[in-house]
């Protein structure tokens, strides 16, 4: 019994005297406390830290050798990106540039380009460098300046390891009141165009197995809301196209990745068509509060820093709307009726 005095004050911390007044039912209950104890504490620090301890260095290892992966896979790399004068294009030409990318840049304002040039080449960074961006000037729905862009893209740079089809237009109106040209034109701007630039690029591709193409889609290449009728048909065609693309060029380790955002503060609204054909001209209310452009973008760069397939880059209205949109259609469809109903109130009052 002496012994387990001696072991029970050890291990209590409490002096040997103290121990010995105690009942012996109650020295036995606080010797097995005092042994679990130990046991869970000899557990903690010999099983669950290093446990602890290896994960989180595991988890850092794995995050510094994808970094370094997405380095190297951007460096001297050369990214064409279409739109690149104005919204989301313009900011993923900065994180593009800064990654160390040999940039071409799409649009179909020379003006418009040099400036971006220009913006481009007053950033400096120390760590890394820089390349000074070409600029070639075409407009997506016109298919014939696409092939000569695409002709003179491999003229001057040889090839092209990523192709990011960003440019496009929205659109605004009923479908009752909507010309086919008006459909049309955003079909040539957000589906053709793309494709056929991507159609043009694709055998340079294949020839060298190595490429990477990617399409700007929208949460809308996923649900159709009421009064978009044209921007989401082309949007979903756009998901469709780069889905069977990315299927069957994964044999010549030619890469695809779709990204779908939600609202984003640019000139989308502003530029948007309507169903005469004019511009929409206002600033939406969504669009103003949207995610930023720079966000966006350096979703789009890790996306492709890390290959990846595809991504929804939306908050959680959005991203429920696609959910439900899947997994019950009929309550999205009448949530979408009441949408229509709303706006169309909203505009006749
Ligand atoms: N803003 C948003 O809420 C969202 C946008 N997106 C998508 O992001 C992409 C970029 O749009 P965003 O930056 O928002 O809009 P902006 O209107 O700010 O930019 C559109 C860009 O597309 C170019 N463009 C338009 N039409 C043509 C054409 N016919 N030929 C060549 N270039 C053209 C414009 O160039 P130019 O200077 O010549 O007009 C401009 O650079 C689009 O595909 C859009 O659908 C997706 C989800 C949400
Ligand atoms: C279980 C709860 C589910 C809640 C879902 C309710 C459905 C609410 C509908 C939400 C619709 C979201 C639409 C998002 C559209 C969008 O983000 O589009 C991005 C764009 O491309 C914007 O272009 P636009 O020209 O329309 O400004």
């Amino acid at each position: 019994m002496g012994t387990l005095w001696q072991r029970l004050s050890t291990l209590t911390g409490k002096s040997f005297k103290t121990c010995l007044c105690l009942s012996p039912k109650h020295q036995w209950w606080i010797f097995r406390k005092t042994v679990q104890k130990g046991k869970l504490m000899d557990f903690t620090s010999t099983v669950i830290i290093p446990l602890l301890f290896g994960s989180v260095g595991i988890f850092a290892l794995f995050r510094l050798l994808q970094w370094m992966r997405m380095r190297a896979y951007l460096q001297e790399a050369v990214v064409v990106i279409t739109g690149a004068t104005s919204g989301l294009g313009k900011e993923c030409a900065k994180v593009f540039h800064a990654a160390g990318c040999k940039l071409v840049l799409c649009g179909r304002d020379s003006e418009k380009l040099q400036d971006m040039v220009q913006q481009l080449s007053t950033v400096t960074n120390h760590r890394k460098k820089t390349h000074k961006p070409h600029t070639v000037v075409f407009d997506l729905s016109d298919t014939k300046t696409v092939l000569n862009a695409a002709e003179e893209i491999l003229k001057y740079l040889g090839h092209v390891d990523i192709l990011i089809n960003n440019a496009g237009i929205s659109f605004r109106g009923t479908i009752v009141d909507t010309g086919l040209d008006v459909d049309k034109k955003v079909m040539e701007t957000n589906y053709f165009g793309p494709i056929a630039l991507t159609k043009a690029l694709l055998p340079s591709m294949i020839k060298r197995r190595k490429g990477h193409i990617v399409a700007i889609s929208s949460v809308q290449g996923k649900i159709s809301i009421p009064f978009r009728s044209a921007y989401a048909a082309s949007k979903h065609a756009t998901q469709a196209f780069f889905d069977c693309l990315r299927a069957e060029v994964e044999q010549y380790d030619i890469d695809v990745t779709v990204v779908s955002p939600g609202y984003i503060q640019t000139n989308l609204s502003l530029n948007a068509v309507t169903a005469d054909g004019s511009r929409y001209g206002v600033m939406d209310k969504n669009t103003a509060e949207g995610q930023t452009a720079a966000e966006v973008a350096q979703v789009v760069l890790s996306a492709v820093g890390q290959k990846k397939k595809e991504v929804l880059v939306a908050g959680l209205t959005p991203s429920l709307a696609v959910y439900l949109r899947n997994l019950c259609p009929r309550l999205f469809f009448t949530l979408m009726a009441e949408r229509a109903k709303k706006e169309r109130k909203a505009k006749a009052s």
